[in-house]
């Protein structure tokens, strides 16, 4: 694993060292088991640091223990055992302090209000009522503002939910699994809106189930399965090791040979071959490939894969067993 404590405290503006966004020592966190037998660990033993302003993904399947290490975080639960640092505070002064506030999955969210309500009432908790325009605004719900919580999409009350976390103006956005349930358009609008407030320095740890949206989002990715980090990397290492994206399209039957010699020249595509009528391009020039396959070749039925959780884990472990090493 990389060093897990990279980044630990950063040189402040006037040479002080400043304390980590978060600092997460020895984590283990057991739930009594429901049906009599061992408790059920939840987390194995997690170090982590994060520094001012980064963007680190946590991601894992389900069950990984993501939600539990994140509401420590948040001192919603407590830890078996452990340290957690956020600002140099316990989680729970950190959070009523305004220093970091959340994006939870569910929950948090009456449903009779309406969306303007919601946020005003919240933002008379914080004292922060003059803030209400710009977070509405800025998480895209200013259109919203009469709509009942209850007639809002899934997509629309997490962007409600996004407000709400705006509200203290906090150094740490803490996100777990913000987009689930959104359609892939939603999705990216909701990571277009966050990029936005990232520009602001602020440092955002976020839990989910795929690659592709660490890719997108985060520079660094901390993988977790069964309660333990499995590789804490650079992003795009980790998607290199995992292969690339594959685009595929059916074209006339008479250019597939032409379509192929095209594909091959577009940068970024380290392969292009054809199943039938059925053109197959791989590499991380994808996007350009996509663009080509639907306007110069007249392709259709356009087909993206991306890889893998699965395929992540599998690279890793391929990865560790090639280098001898226990990653
Ligand atoms: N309150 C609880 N009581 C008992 N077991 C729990 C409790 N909360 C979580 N667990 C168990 O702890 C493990 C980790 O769950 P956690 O919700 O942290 O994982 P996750 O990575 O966030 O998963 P998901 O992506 O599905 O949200 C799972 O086996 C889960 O069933």
């Amino acid at each position: 694993m990389r060093g897990a404590l990279d980044g630990a405290a950063r040189m402040g503006e006037h040479g002080a060292m400043t304390a980590p966004a978060l600092r997460v020592r020895g984590l283990r966190k057991e739930y009594p088991s429901r049906d009599g037998a061992g408790p059920v660990v939840a987390v194995d033993g997690i170090d982590v640091e994060v520094a001012p302003g980064e963007i680190v993904a946590f991601l894992g399947p389900n069950g990984a223990g993501k939600t539990t290490t994140l509401d420590i975080v948040l001192g919603l639960v407590p830890p078996t055992s452990g340290a957690v640092e956020v600002l140099g505070l316990a989680p729970r002064q950190a959070v009523t302090a305004g220093k970091v506030s959340a994006v939870l999955q569910t929950g948090g969210l009456l449903r009779d209000l309406r969306v303007e309500e919601t946020v005003r009432s919240i933002a008379a908790l914080h004292g922060a009522d003059a803030r209400v325009p710009e977070v509405m605004r800025r998480a895209g719900i200013a259109d919203l503002a009469r709509r009942k919580v209850s007639q809002c999409s899934g997509g629309e009350q997490q962007r409600l939910r996004f407000a709400l976390a705006l509200l203290p103006d906090p150094q740490i956005l803490v996100l777990d699994e913000p987009t689930a349930g959104m359609d892939a358009g939603a999705r990216r609008d909701f990571w277009e809106t966050m990029r936005a407030e990232t520009h602001a320095g602020r440092t955002v740890v976020f839990a989910t189930h795929y690659l592709e949206e660490a890719q997108a989002f985060a520079p660094r990715t901390v993988l977790i399965d069964h309660g333990r980090i499995r590789a804490d990397r650079p992003t795009d290492e980790l998607r290199s090791l995992v292969g690339d994206r594959m685009v595929a399209a059916t074209v006339p039957s008479a250019t597939v040979e032409g379509a192929l010699a095209a594909l091959r020249a577009v940068d970024g595509v380290r392969e292009a071959r054809a199943e039938g009528d059925r053109v197959i391009a791989v590499g991380p020039g994808s996007d350009a490939a996509a663009l080509a396959l639907l306007t110069t070749l007249g392709g259709h039925d356009l087909e993206v894969t991306a890889p893998s959780l699965e395929s992540a884990f599998f690279a890793l472990t391929e990865d560790a067993a090639a280098q001898g090493s226990n990653r």
